[in-house]
């Protein structure tokens, strides 16, 4: 079984990954190294056995694959030689280049996955370099796989486009989802019924676009067909140009996700 070590294990995304693919054995807890500044680290209470340091030397000499889930900007605290070592990252915006030229490693696997890992509703598009081994992108695959859809791609430059459109997970949905819920209680509805009713709502809109033939467009194209209530709304959101101010915002998470290297 391959032992993985998780610099910065302690943080959201590291135990929104981990804690599924522990559940599906995927690593064993005695195999899991885990790292954090403080070495305060919560979530792994239902795995007593995995390892936990704040010394990352530490945890490479103990690890077969080393996984990055530090913030970027934390990476010039980290010196580290993993010359002929297979690394992982899940950082916004570091390249493979970035990475082999701070750390000596050629065998990269870059991911980006989202918060609803904890869910196991990650979208997670990863690219891996031309050395890593095929047992190594095996392990990447089933690792992503434990916690939603992992999904290799041949660009790592789509992956600064992923961090926009994806690795926000719920953020730009959430910002809807709490809009709705505001009107909705300027306009009487109780606050709490207000909440479970929006959350309800993309919910099910969620599963349904998921489990359906029909495109987003589709649908959308359905409601506006009925020129009714929903068609009234609808229009009103397109006239007030909604898809401008998601392209703006999408154009701008890319833009910042790119920035490092500007
Ligand atoms: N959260 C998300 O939705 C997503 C995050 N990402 C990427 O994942 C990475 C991690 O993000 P996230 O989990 O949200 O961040 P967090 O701040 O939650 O976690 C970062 C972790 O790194 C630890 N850390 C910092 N410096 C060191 C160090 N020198 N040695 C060991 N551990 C260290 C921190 O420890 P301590 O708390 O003790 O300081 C903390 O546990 C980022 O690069 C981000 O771009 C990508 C996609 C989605
Ligand atoms: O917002 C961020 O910078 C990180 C990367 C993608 C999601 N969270």
């Amino acid at each position: 079984m391959t032992h993985l070590g998780v610099i910065g294990g302690g943080g959201w995304l590291a135990g929104a990954l981990l804690r599924p693919a522990l559940a599906d054995r995927v690593i064993r807890p005695a195999d899991l190294v885990l790292s954090s500044r403080s070495g305060q680290i919560s979530g792994f209470e239902s795995w007593p056995r995995v390892h936990m340091t704040t010394d990352n030397a530490i945890l490479v000499d103990a690890s077969d694959v080393i996984l990055f889930s530090v913030r970027p900007e934390d990476l010039d605290d980290i010196e580290l030689d993993l010359r002929g070592r297979f690394v992982i990252s899940v950082m916004a915006g570091v390249t493979v280049e970035e990475i082999g030229e701070r750390y000596g490693a050629r065998r990269i696997v870059r991911a980006m996955p989202n918060a609803c890992a904890e869910q196991r509703l990650s979208f997670t598009p990863w690219f891996a370099t031309d050395d890593v081994r095929p047992s190594e992108t095996d392990f990447a695959q089933r690792f992503f796989a434990a916690s939603g859809q992992a999904h290799l791609i041949t660009s790592e430059q789509d992956l600064d486009y992923f961090t926009a459109l994806t690795g926000s997970g719920a953020a730009f949905p959430a910002l809807m989802a709490d809009a709705m819920i505001r009107h909705a209680v300027e306009s009487g509805i109780d606050p709490d019924t207000a909440d479970l009713a929006v959350r309800q709502l993309f919910l099910g809109a969620a599963t349904q676009m998921m489990r359906v033939a029909e495109t987003p467009a589709d649908i959308v194209e359905l409601f506006m067909e009925y020129r009714g209530t929903t068609a009234a709304g609808l229009s009103a959101m397109m006239e007030a140009n909604i898809e401008h101010a998601i392209f703006n915002g999408l154009t701008a998470a890319r833009r910042k996700a790119s920035q490092r290297r500007t």
